[in-house]
């Protein structure tokens, strides 16, 4: 198979029903791990690159991971997409370095601290959305602060993160809004805030209806049925292996992640693609903790890794399957770049706005 746009994913997902988990990855391990799953289950693949992760592989380690997944798993689809780009020339260096996908995240200025003008982000969105679409890459925006509706404030994230409590409406999208934006920019997926925060730590108590709106999901998605919407900060943050981590010596507070079954009903109105990154994290170093206090005789780290990788697989599966992506892969054929650029000059890709 080969690397696909995220458009032709998601359009895919779209036309199909079902939602696809896009998993951040720093390293052979995770990617290794998301591949295996994705493989047994026959479910397409994104995979993600944040500036934390750029900043910890190197953008040639990054790159050349996710070719090397694509030459493994010649029979899954692979999109590469870079995660929250603080400007369009990030997205832009993203793109020359082989991204099939890049998001600009213009709902905060360049030091991704501080929330932007609505005018700063379709001007920077627009920009990027000009420059990727001709090259057939595929643009995420983001419209919204990301953060919790409990507390005012964004996840613990590695370098960006809007900084200091913000006002309620800053961080809900507001449907109207979504529509003008979709209508300036010409965006192929949206992420919205709902609620939903980046990190281990989301919600106090198991989320309701007032602190993470699935409802607000759903009246976007009727203003911009083709636009295909994203949810951030969407890791369950599973208790069992949140718990595991604290049995081998650990201390993660009580918390609460986006349940499972709320991500389903947010893909039956128009979700997609779903960010996971805390869930493998946790995972692994649950795994990680336990084998080192069980096998302390060990000191080949490969077994250490192969732990956490298996831990991060069984993970990745379970999104796959409930997020309707299993035995999904199959059904796709890579649309060349060139073709979607194509596509998108002749107008076939254009969003429909309510
Ligand atoms: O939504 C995301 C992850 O959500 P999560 O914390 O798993 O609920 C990603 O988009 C984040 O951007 C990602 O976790 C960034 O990680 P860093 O590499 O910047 O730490």
């Amino acid at each position: 198979m080969a690397l696909i746009s995220l458009r032709q994913l998601l359009d895919h997902a779209a036309e199909h029903g079902y939602g696809l988990p896009a998993f951040n990855v720093n390293n052979m391990e995770q990617i290794k791990a998301i591949m295996e799953a994705a493989s047994a289950v026959d479910a397409p693949v994104i995979l993600q690159g944040s500036a934390g992760a750029r900043a910890y592989a190197g953008e040639p380690f990054l790159r050349h991971l996710v070719l090397a997944a694509i030459d493994m798993y010649p029979h899954i689809p692979v999109c590469m997409h870079q995660d929250h780009g603080a400007s369009p020339a990030v997205c832009i260096r993203s793109i020359q370095s082989g991204f099939s996908s890049v998001m600009m995240d213009g709902s905060l200025l360049e030091d991704m601290k501080t929330p932007a003008s609505y005018a700063y982000n379709v001007e920077t969105t627009r920009k990027v959305v000009d420059m990727a679409h001709a090259c057939g890459v595929s643009v995420e925006g983001e419209l919204g602060c990301l953060g919790s509706l409990e507390t005012g404030r964004a996840g613990e994230e590695d370098g960006h993160g809007a900084a200091g409590e913000l006002e309620h409406s800053m961080l809900l999208t507001d449907p109207d809004e979504a529509a003008d934006f979709v209508r300036q920019t010409q965006v192929d997926a949206l992420a919205i805030a709902i609620g939903t925060s980046h990190g281990a730590y989301k919600f106090t108590r198991k989320p309701t209806g007032q602190v993470l709106r699935i409802d607000r999901v759903k009246a976007i998605h009727q203003r911009i049925p083709t636009i295909h919407l994203v949810m951030h900060g969407s890791s369950s943050v599973p208790e069992d292996w949140a718990q595991m981590i604290n049995d081998y010596g650990g201390a993660i507070g009580q918390t609460y992640g986006v349940p499972v079954e709320e991500i389903v009903e947010g893909i039956r109105h128009g979700v997609r693609k779903v960010n996971i990154d805390t869930d493998l994290r946790i995972a692994s170093y649950g795994a990680m903790r336990k084998f080192m206090v069980e096998d302390r005789k060990n000191f080949d780290p490969r077994k250490l890794y192969k732990a956490a990788q298996t831990a991060m697989t069984a993970i990745c599966r379970a999104r796959y399957e409930a997020f309707g992506a299993a035995g999904q892969a199959s059904k796709l054929k890579p649309m060349r770049l060139e073709d979607m650029s194509l596509a998108y000059a002749r107008g076939e890709l254009d969003p429909i706005v309510r």
